[in-house]
Protein backbone atom coordinates (compact mmCIF):
# COMPACT_ATOMS: atom_id res chain seq x y z
CA UNK A 1 0.00 0.00 0.00
CA UNK A 2 1.67 3.23 -1.20
CA UNK A 3 0.64 6.78 0.39
CA UNK A 4 -1.71 9.03 -1.06
CA UNK A 5 -1.08 11.85 -3.09
CA UNK A 6 -0.90 15.26 -1.11
CA UNK A 7 -2.58 17.88 -2.32
CA UNK A 8 -2.00 19.17 -5.80
CA UNK A 9 -3.08 22.60 -7.84
CA UNK A 10 -3.36 22.00 -11.58
CA UNK A 11 -3.36 24.70 -13.59
CA UNK A 12 -4.71 24.08 -16.81
CA UNK A 13 -6.65 21.05 -17.33
CA UNK A 14 -6.16 20.20 -21.24
CA UNK A 15 -4.52 17.08 -22.83
CA UNK A 16 -1.93 16.17 -20.43
CA UNK A 17 -3.06 18.20 -17.34
CA UNK A 18 -5.84 15.83 -17.17
CA UNK A 19 -4.05 12.57 -18.27
CA UNK A 20 -1.73 13.34 -15.49
CA UNK A 21 -4.82 14.05 -12.77
CA UNK A 22 -6.57 11.04 -13.95
CA UNK A 23 -3.36 9.07 -12.80
CA UNK A 24 -2.75 10.78 -9.80
CA UNK A 25 -6.48 9.64 -9.12
CA UNK A 26 -5.33 6.22 -10.17
CA UNK A 27 -3.03 6.35 -7.33
CA UNK A 28 -5.14 8.44 -4.44
CA UNK A 29 -4.66 11.74 -4.57
CA UNK A 30 -6.26 12.96 -1.49
CA UNK A 31 -7.24 16.50 -2.59
CA UNK A 32 -7.25 18.35 -6.23
CA UNK A 33 -7.68 21.88 -7.06
CA UNK A 34 -7.87 22.57 -10.75
CA UNK A 35 -7.77 26.06 -12.17
CA UNK A 36 -9.08 25.74 -15.66
CA UNK A 37 -11.24 28.93 -17.59
CA UNK A 38 -12.79 26.82 -20.46
CA UNK A 39 -11.35 23.14 -21.07
CA UNK A 40 -13.36 20.36 -21.34
CA UNK A 41 -11.34 17.75 -20.39
CA UNK A 42 -11.93 19.71 -16.55
CA UNK A 43 -15.62 18.72 -16.81
CA UNK A 44 -14.96 14.98 -16.89
CA UNK A 45 -13.81 15.91 -13.24
CA UNK A 46 -16.45 18.08 -11.81
CA UNK A 47 -17.80 15.26 -10.03
CA UNK A 48 -15.07 13.52 -8.52
CA UNK A 49 -15.11 13.70 -4.54
CA UNK A 50 -11.25 14.86 -4.22
CA UNK A 51 -11.54 17.32 -7.31
CA UNK A 52 -12.34 20.77 -7.08
CA UNK A 53 -12.32 22.69 -10.52
CA UNK A 54 -12.53 26.51 -10.61
CA UNK A 55 -12.23 29.28 -13.57
CA UNK A 56 -10.05 31.41 -11.82
CA UNK A 57 -6.78 31.11 -9.32
CA UNK A 58 -9.18 33.80 -7.22
CA UNK A 59 -11.61 31.12 -6.66
CA UNK A 60 -9.05 28.51 -5.36
CA UNK A 61 -10.35 27.99 -1.95
CA UNK A 62 -9.04 29.82 0.54
CA UNK A 63 -6.43 28.10 2.97
CA UNK A 64 -5.88 25.65 0.64
CA UNK A 65 -2.35 24.51 0.75
CA UNK A 66 -0.63 22.50 -2.10
CA UNK A 67 2.57 20.45 -1.90
CA UNK A 68 2.73 20.92 -5.75
CA UNK A 69 1.39 23.39 -7.81
CA UNK A 70 1.37 21.50 -11.34
CA UNK A 71 1.68 24.13 -14.18
CA UNK A 72 -0.38 22.64 -17.27
CA UNK A 73 -0.82 25.24 -19.58
CA UNK A 74 0.81 26.51 -22.88
CA UNK A 75 4.18 27.63 -22.50
CA UNK A 76 2.77 31.17 -24.44
CA UNK A 77 0.11 31.80 -21.33
CA UNK A 78 3.10 31.53 -18.61
CA UNK A 79 3.79 34.90 -18.56
CA UNK A 80 0.26 36.62 -18.27
CA UNK A 81 -1.02 33.39 -15.36
CA UNK A 82 2.03 32.36 -13.20
CA UNK A 83 1.95 35.61 -10.93
CA UNK A 84 -1.26 34.19 -10.06
CA UNK A 85 0.61 31.67 -7.90
CA UNK A 86 3.11 33.53 -6.51
CA UNK A 87 1.48 33.38 -3.30
CA UNK A 88 1.66 29.16 -3.11
CA UNK A 89 6.21 29.73 -3.39
CA UNK A 90 7.24 28.63 0.00
CA UNK A 91 8.99 25.58 1.75
CA UNK A 92 5.94 23.54 1.57
CA UNK A 93 5.31 23.86 -1.82
CA UNK A 94 7.08 22.78 -5.58
CA UNK A 95 6.36 24.22 -8.79
CA UNK A 96 6.19 21.23 -11.18
CA UNK A 97 6.22 22.33 -14.91
CA UNK A 98 5.24 20.33 -17.84
CA UNK A 99 5.75 23.35 -20.07
CA UNK A 100 7.75 22.89 -23.22
CA UNK A 101 10.42 25.16 -23.92
CA UNK A 102 10.05 27.28 -20.44
CA UNK A 103 12.99 27.47 -18.14
CA UNK A 104 13.33 27.61 -15.12
CA UNK A 105 14.45 30.79 -14.40
CA UNK A 106 11.57 32.11 -16.55
CA UNK A 107 9.17 30.75 -14.24
CA UNK A 108 10.86 31.92 -11.04
CA UNK A 109 10.22 35.14 -12.76
CA UNK A 110 7.04 34.25 -12.89
CA UNK A 111 6.22 33.18 -9.02
CA UNK A 112 9.34 34.09 -7.36
CA UNK A 113 12.81 33.97 -8.03
CA UNK A 114 13.23 31.68 -4.50
CA UNK A 115 10.21 29.50 -5.65
CA UNK A 116 10.96 25.63 -5.83
CA UNK A 117 10.80 24.29 -9.58
CA UNK A 118 10.84 20.77 -11.21
CA UNK A 119 10.94 21.11 -14.71
CA UNK A 120 9.45 18.30 -16.58
CA UNK A 121 8.77 16.95 -19.98
CA UNK A 122 5.90 14.06 -20.32
CA UNK A 123 4.03 12.43 -23.28
CA UNK A 124 0.61 11.67 -24.05
CA UNK A 125 1.01 7.84 -23.15
CA UNK A 126 1.08 9.05 -19.75
CA UNK A 127 -3.60 8.48 -20.56
CA UNK A 128 -2.60 4.93 -20.55
CA UNK A 129 0.29 4.91 -17.69
CA UNK A 130 2.51 4.36 -20.47
CA UNK A 131 3.87 7.88 -20.65
CA UNK A 132 7.89 8.97 -20.85
CA UNK A 133 8.96 11.64 -18.72
CA UNK A 134 12.11 13.85 -18.53
CA UNK A 135 12.34 15.64 -15.45
CA UNK A 136 15.31 18.31 -14.05
CA UNK A 137 15.37 20.03 -10.40
CA UNK A 138 16.01 23.77 -10.44
CA UNK A 139 18.02 25.43 -7.60
CA UNK A 140 16.86 24.77 -4.19
CA UNK A 141 14.49 21.98 -4.93
CA UNK A 142 14.62 19.71 -1.41
CA UNK A 143 15.00 16.39 -1.89
CA UNK A 144 11.53 15.68 -0.49
CA UNK A 145 9.99 17.66 -3.06
CA UNK A 146 11.61 15.75 -6.03
CA UNK A 147 10.35 12.83 -4.39
CA UNK A 148 6.98 14.29 -4.92
CA UNK A 149 7.59 15.05 -8.24
CA UNK A 150 8.49 11.84 -9.21
CA UNK A 151 6.11 9.96 -7.56
CA UNK A 152 3.29 12.54 -9.75
CA UNK A 153 5.28 11.81 -12.75
CA UNK A 154 5.56 8.13 -11.90
CA UNK A 155 1.48 7.94 -11.66
CA UNK A 156 1.49 7.71 -15.61
CA UNK A 157 4.58 6.35 -16.41
CA UNK A 158 8.45 5.90 -16.57
CA UNK A 159 10.71 8.83 -15.18
CA UNK A 160 14.03 9.77 -16.00
CA UNK A 161 16.09 12.81 -14.18
CA UNK A 162 18.83 14.71 -15.62
CA UNK A 163 21.15 17.47 -14.05
CA UNK A 164 21.53 20.21 -17.15
CA UNK A 165 18.20 21.48 -17.68
CA UNK A 166 19.35 22.40 -21.64
CA UNK A 167 18.27 18.28 -22.22
CA UNK A 168 14.59 19.44 -21.84
CA UNK A 169 14.97 21.00 -24.99
CA UNK A 170 16.01 17.69 -27.31
CA UNK A 171 13.96 15.71 -24.88
CA UNK A 172 10.71 17.83 -25.80
CA UNK A 173 11.44 17.04 -29.40
CA UNK A 174 12.32 13.41 -29.01
CA UNK A 175 10.10 11.80 -26.67
CA UNK A 176 7.58 14.63 -25.63
CA UNK A 177 6.18 15.02 -29.89
CA UNK A 178 7.77 11.58 -30.38
CA UNK A 179 4.43 9.99 -30.41
CA UNK A 180 3.34 12.32 -32.78
CA UNK A 181 5.63 10.83 -35.34
CA UNK A 182 4.49 7.46 -34.99
CA UNK A 183 1.14 8.48 -35.36
CA UNK A 184 1.91 10.13 -38.50
CA UNK A 185 4.06 7.13 -39.14
CA UNK A 186 0.68 4.96 -39.08
CA UNK A 187 -1.18 7.76 -41.01
CA UNK A 188 1.17 7.38 -43.99
CA UNK A 189 1.28 3.46 -43.71
CA UNK A 190 -2.59 2.96 -44.14
CA UNK A 191 -2.53 5.05 -46.99
CA UNK A 192 0.60 3.53 -48.56
CA UNK A 193 -1.59 0.17 -47.95
CA UNK A 194 -4.91 1.52 -49.55
CA UNK A 195 -2.77 2.85 -52.49
CA UNK A 196 -1.55 -0.90 -53.11
CA UNK A 197 -5.25 -2.07 -53.20
CA UNK A 198 -5.65 -3.11 -49.42
CA UNK A 199 -9.72 -2.18 -48.41
CA UNK A 200 -9.23 0.45 -45.74
CA UNK A 201 -10.78 -1.10 -42.73
CA UNK A 202 -7.90 -4.08 -43.06
CA UNK A 203 -5.42 -1.34 -44.11
CA UNK A 204 -6.12 0.71 -40.68
CA UNK A 205 -6.04 -2.83 -38.47
CA UNK A 206 -2.87 -3.74 -40.01
CA UNK A 207 -1.06 -0.70 -39.42
CA UNK A 208 -2.15 -0.26 -35.84
CA UNK A 209 -1.99 -4.25 -35.39
CA UNK A 210 1.85 -3.66 -36.52
CA UNK A 211 2.70 -0.04 -34.62
CA UNK A 212 1.31 -1.47 -32.01
CA UNK A 213 2.96 -5.04 -31.82
CA UNK A 214 6.40 -3.64 -33.27
CA UNK A 215 6.70 -0.82 -30.57
CA UNK A 216 5.49 -3.95 -27.57
CA UNK A 217 8.33 -6.34 -29.44
CA UNK A 218 11.10 -3.12 -29.02
CA UNK A 219 9.45 -2.72 -24.98
CA UNK A 220 9.93 -6.56 -24.39
CA UNK A 221 13.31 -6.98 -26.10
CA UNK A 222 16.84 -6.46 -25.45
CA UNK A 223 18.47 -6.09 -28.66
CA UNK A 224 19.06 -2.99 -30.28
CA UNK A 225 16.33 -1.36 -32.88
CA UNK A 226 18.37 -1.84 -35.51
CA UNK A 227 18.80 -5.79 -34.68
CA UNK A 228 15.01 -6.22 -34.62
CA UNK A 229 15.22 -4.35 -38.06
CA UNK A 230 17.52 -6.53 -39.51
CA UNK A 231 15.67 -9.99 -38.14
CA UNK A 232 12.87 -8.51 -40.50
CA UNK A 233 14.77 -7.80 -43.65
CA UNK A 234 15.63 -10.88 -45.25
CA UNK A 235 18.50 -10.76 -47.95
CA UNK A 236 16.98 -10.37 -50.97
CA UNK A 237 13.65 -9.93 -49.74
CA UNK A 238 10.95 -7.49 -50.10
CA UNK A 239 11.49 -5.23 -46.84
CA UNK A 240 15.25 -4.38 -48.17
CA UNK A 241 13.82 -3.37 -51.09
CA UNK A 242 11.50 -0.72 -49.21
CA UNK A 243 14.46 -0.22 -46.48
CA UNK A 244 16.62 0.57 -49.58
CA UNK A 245 14.01 3.67 -50.01
CA UNK A 246 13.61 4.74 -46.54
CA UNK A 247 16.85 4.47 -45.46
CA UNK A 248 18.27 6.47 -48.43
CA UNK A 249 20.73 9.00 -47.41
CA UNK A 250 18.52 11.90 -47.78
CA UNK A 251 15.33 10.10 -46.74
CA UNK A 252 14.44 8.84 -42.78
CA UNK A 253 17.74 9.56 -41.07
CA UNK A 254 18.41 12.75 -42.70
CA UNK A 255 14.66 14.33 -42.05
CA UNK A 256 14.29 12.74 -38.34
CA UNK A 257 17.54 14.40 -37.34
CA UNK A 258 16.20 17.46 -39.23
CA UNK A 259 12.75 17.29 -37.27
CA UNK A 260 14.45 16.71 -34.15
CA UNK A 261 16.62 19.85 -34.68
CA UNK A 262 13.85 21.86 -35.70
CA UNK A 263 11.73 21.56 -32.58
CA UNK A 264 14.77 21.47 -30.03
CA UNK A 265 15.12 24.78 -31.81
CA UNK A 266 11.33 25.57 -31.24
CA UNK A 267 11.54 24.68 -27.68
CA UNK A 268 14.25 27.06 -27.01
CA UNK A 269 12.72 30.04 -28.65
CA UNK A 270 9.59 29.06 -25.62
CA UNK A 271 12.40 29.32 -23.10
CA UNK A 272 10.90 32.91 -22.11
N1 LIG B 1 0.22 17.54 -25.71
C1 LIG B 1 1.38 16.94 -25.48
O1 LIG B 1 1.70 15.91 -26.09
C2 LIG B 1 2.32 17.50 -24.47
C3 LIG B 1 2.17 18.77 -23.95
N2 LIG B 1 3.06 19.24 -23.03
C4 LIG B 1 2.92 20.58 -22.48
O2 LIG B 1 1.77 20.57 -21.67
C5 LIG B 1 1.17 21.85 -21.67
C6 LIG B 1 -0.30 21.70 -22.01
O3 LIG B 1 -0.39 21.09 -23.28
P1 LIG B 1 -1.74 20.38 -23.74
O4 LIG B 1 -2.35 19.66 -22.60
O5 LIG B 1 -1.42 19.69 -24.98
O6 LIG B 1 -2.60 21.69 -24.09
P2 LIG B 1 -4.15 21.91 -23.92
O7 LIG B 1 -4.47 23.13 -24.73
O8 LIG B 1 -4.89 20.64 -24.19
O9 LIG B 1 -4.29 22.23 -22.35
C7 LIG B 1 -4.04 23.47 -21.76
C8 LIG B 1 -5.30 23.87 -20.99
O10 LIG B 1 -5.04 25.00 -20.19
C9 LIG B 1 -6.15 25.90 -20.31
N3 LIG B 1 -5.73 27.24 -19.95
C10 LIG B 1 -5.41 28.28 -20.76
N4 LIG B 1 -5.06 29.36 -20.01
C11 LIG B 1 -5.17 28.98 -18.71
C12 LIG B 1 -4.94 29.65 -17.48
N5 LIG B 1 -4.52 30.92 -17.43
N6 LIG B 1 -5.13 28.95 -16.35
C13 LIG B 1 -5.54 27.67 -16.36
N7 LIG B 1 -5.78 26.98 -17.50
C14 LIG B 1 -5.58 27.63 -18.66
C15 LIG B 1 -6.52 25.73 -21.75
O11 LIG B 1 -7.82 26.25 -22.03
P3 LIG B 1 -8.06 26.80 -23.55
O12 LIG B 1 -7.81 25.67 -24.48
O13 LIG B 1 -9.47 27.24 -23.55
O14 LIG B 1 -7.06 27.91 -23.74
C16 LIG B 1 -6.44 24.23 -21.92
O15 LIG B 1 -7.63 23.57 -21.51
C17 LIG B 1 1.93 22.71 -22.69
O16 LIG B 1 2.79 23.56 -22.01
C18 LIG B 1 2.72 21.69 -23.50
O17 LIG B 1 3.95 22.20 -23.93
C19 LIG B 1 4.09 18.48 -22.53
C20 LIG B 1 4.26 17.22 -23.01
C21 LIG B 1 3.45 16.64 -24.04
O1 LIG C 1 4.13 20.28 -29.39
C1 LIG C 1 4.38 20.73 -28.28
O2 LIG C 1 4.85 21.88 -28.15
C2 LIG C 1 4.13 19.89 -27.06
C3 LIG C 1 5.41 19.58 -26.35
C4 LIG C 1 5.72 18.17 -26.69
C5 LIG C 1 4.49 17.68 -27.26
N1 LIG C 1 3.61 18.62 -27.42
Amino acid sequence: MTEPLPPVLLVGCGKMGGAMLSGWLERGLSRAVVVEPHGPAAAAFAGDPVVRVVATPEAIPAGFTPAAVVLAIKPQEADAALPAYARFAGPDTVFLSIMAGRTVAAIRRGVGEDAAVVRAMPNTPAAIRRGFTVACAGPGVTAAQRALCGALLAAVGEVAWVGKEELLDPVTAVSGGGPAYVFLLAEVMEAAAVEQGIPRDLARRMVRATVSGAGALLAASDEEAAELRRAVTSPKGTTERALAVLMAPDAWPALMSRAIAAATARARELAG
